[in-house]
């Protein structure tokens, strides 16, 4: 048996593309709804808090059998202060041999976050966004922002991108690290009136984007807020959209903004994929992102896939 090998930052940046990662991750999205157990087996993750450090380490297992991918992503999460330096998400991934139990690969986990987070938030908007759509904002200037924008303007034609900081120094640095057309807001409103697409890649814990401000038929892919007592969204707009989830077990034990608002959740993204649940277009949608260990699992196996060919 070979030794596992160590794939980090720069080398799974290289390795890892969206035009690979998006169609691999709309068929394992599919998956996980199918319910079917010899194609995903993917429990909830498990977190145990890091309460001295005000954080949390999940814990998340999965095993695709008949892709024969089995991998664990070890991830902590903290609640910073607003302009802390430190990083809000650390992640790693093991990628294993389910015949053997033999480890593969241990690679860096936080490019792998990064990508299919922003990944899957654009594949909720390729199903559930307006057609035309023209605006779209972003809330949050950290690493989820930064991928978020690489992706959504890799994939669609925005003709304004506006994005918003509590911070000015904030959306300063990102205008110049994006390298491309974007608009920065003084205030959430005036990031999302009349704006299309919005994102919210915040770490706050109380909600920042609020219904009265929003053009109806809009589409939200809400991406923090993955404790179940914090909040980005508020709950008119929780009640008033129709609620996609990438996990409805994982938002019923996860998610603040389902959970305190009472919202119901109308389907998985999967479940849409698999055509057994409608994409309303039309309406005001809200995508609620936790992010699933299926997610991480492919991206794992295309970034060893790309690794070997490499060799
Ligand atoms: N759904 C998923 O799969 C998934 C994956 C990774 C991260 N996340 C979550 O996404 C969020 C962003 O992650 P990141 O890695 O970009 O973090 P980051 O620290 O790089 O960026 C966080 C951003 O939120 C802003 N912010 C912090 N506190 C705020 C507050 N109280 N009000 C408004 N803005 C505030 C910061 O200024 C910064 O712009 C976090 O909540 C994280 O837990 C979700
Ligand atoms: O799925 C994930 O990787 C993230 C990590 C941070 C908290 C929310 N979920």
């Amino acid at each position: 048996m070979d030794p596992p090998v160590v794939i980090w930052e720069q080398e799974v940046r290289s390795l890892l593309h969206y035009r690979d990662l998006i169609p691999s991750l709309e068929v394992a999205l599919g998956k996980f709804s199918s319910r079917d157990s010899a194609e995903v087996i993917q429990p909830v993750r498990s977190t145990i808090p890091l309460q001295k450090h005000s954080g949390f380490m999940g814990l998340m297992p999965t095993y695709m059998e008949r892709d024969g991918i089995l991998t664990t992503k070890f991830v902590c999460f903290y609640k910073r202060q607003e302009g802390s330096a430190l990083p809000a998400v650390q992640a790693s991934v093991v990628l294993l041999d389910p015949e053997n139990g033999n480890l593969k690969a241990v690679m860096d986990g936080e490019v792998i976050t990064a990508t299919r987070t922003a990944a899957v938030s654009a594949i909720s908007a390729k199903l559930l966004m307006r057609p035309g759509a023209e605006v779209l904002a972003i809330l949050g200037t950290g690493k989820q922002a930064q991928s978020h924008y690489t992706v959504f303007t890799e994939m669609f034609s925005f003709k304004e991108v506006r994005v918003w900081s509590r911070m000015r120094e904030g959306v300063e640095r990102f205008i110049q690290s994006v390298g491309g057309p974007v608009k920065g807001c003084a205030s959430v409103e005036e990031a999302v009136r009349g704006a299309d697409v919005i994102v919210t890649v915040t770490g706050s814990t109380e909600p920042v984007l609020y219904s009265q401000w929003i053009t109806p038929g809009a589409h939200v892919a809400a991406v923090g807020a993955c404790r179940p007592d914090w909040r980005e969204l508020d709950d008119v707009l929780m009640k008033d959209a129709i609620v996609y989830v990438d996990s409805r077990e994982g938002a019923m034990t996860e998610s603040g903004d389902i959970i305190l608002s009472g919202a119901e959740v109308f389907a998985e993204l999967g479940d849409v994929i698999n055509g057994s649940k409608a994409a309303h277009r039309e309406r005001t949608t809200v995508f609620k992102s936790l992010g699933m260990g299926v997610e991480d699992a492919v991206s794992a196996q295309l970034v060893f896939d790309q690794w070997k060919d490499k060799k």
